[in-house]
């Protein structure tokens, strides 16, 4: 039966670098797959993995019939065995709807991949539609770590190496940017729930007045 499957974790924890394999294994076997992205950090109409791979890519934009899109290319002889899609968080509700409708009436594989919530803990719209929507829900087996070495769940958004918990949902940029540039920082919890950056908590050990993390942690 074919799938739509959801492959979410925080960011920074091989979701696109998996998207790549996915496609490799089966381009491999002579299928042929359409991989939409949007706003990939390598440009537009880019799936770019930190790992150094990057592939051509559909740009999903605003108002972009997904359905539409697939049910033209294989009415003007093209060949889909199965779609991608990356950065699925920036989706609008109403293209994960269309992403199900090619798995449901075109009988396709849809893998997707994304971030679940944003630097304030909130879903992004495109992943709780995903989440509502999916055959599947996969975590990805590379657990991306916080700075105090537990499981990072949560995305932090910094400036100048603190985080910020106002500003746009979408913004797009990378872990482990310089301390001036707006970046992100994974998390645990309970780091997150306290706003304690690898920064911020290198700060508090060096100060005479705050207690070791491990003290309140
Ligand atoms: N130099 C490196 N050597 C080995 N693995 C790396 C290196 N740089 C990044 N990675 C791996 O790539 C992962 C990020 O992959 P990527 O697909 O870009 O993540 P995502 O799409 O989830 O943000 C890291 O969690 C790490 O496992
Ligand atoms: C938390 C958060 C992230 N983003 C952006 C930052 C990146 O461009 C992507 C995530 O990409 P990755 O391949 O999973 O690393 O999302 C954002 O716009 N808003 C946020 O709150």
């Amino acid at each position: 039966m074919p799938e739509l499957v959801f492959f979410s974790g925080t960011m920074d924890c091989g979701k696109s670098t998996l998207a790549l394999q996915i496609g490799h294994n089966r381009s491999a076997r002579g299928l042929q797959g359409v991989i939409f992205t949007r706003d990939d950090r390598a440009g537009q109409g880019k799936l770019s993995s930190r790992l150094g791979l990057v592939t051509d890519a559909v740009e999903a934009e605003e108002g972009m019939d997904v359905y539409a899109h697939i049910v033209d290319r294989v009415s003007r002889g093209g060949k889909v065995d199965y779609v991608i899609v990356d950065e699925a968080q920036f989706l609008a509700p109403a293209q994960i709807d269309q992403l199900a409708r090619v798995v449901d009436d075109l009988g396709l594989d849809v893998f997707a991949f994304g971030i679940t919530t944003d630097f304030r803990t909130k879903l992004f719209p495109g992943s709780q539609r995903l989440m509502e929507l999916a055959d599947r829900i996969e975590a990805l087996q590379v657990e991306a770590l916080c700075w105090c070495g537990a499981r990072a769940t949560h995305n932090a958004r910094t400036v100048g190496g603190e985080m910020v918990v106002e500003g746009a949902q979408v913004v797009v940029g990378d872990v482990n940017r310089q301390a001036d540039e707006v970046g992100y920082e994974v998390l645990c919890r309970r780091h997150h729930r306290r706003r304690m950056t690898a920064e911020t908590a290198r700060a508090g050990a060096l100060s005479p007045d705050v207690l070791p993390v491990a003290a309140d942690g």
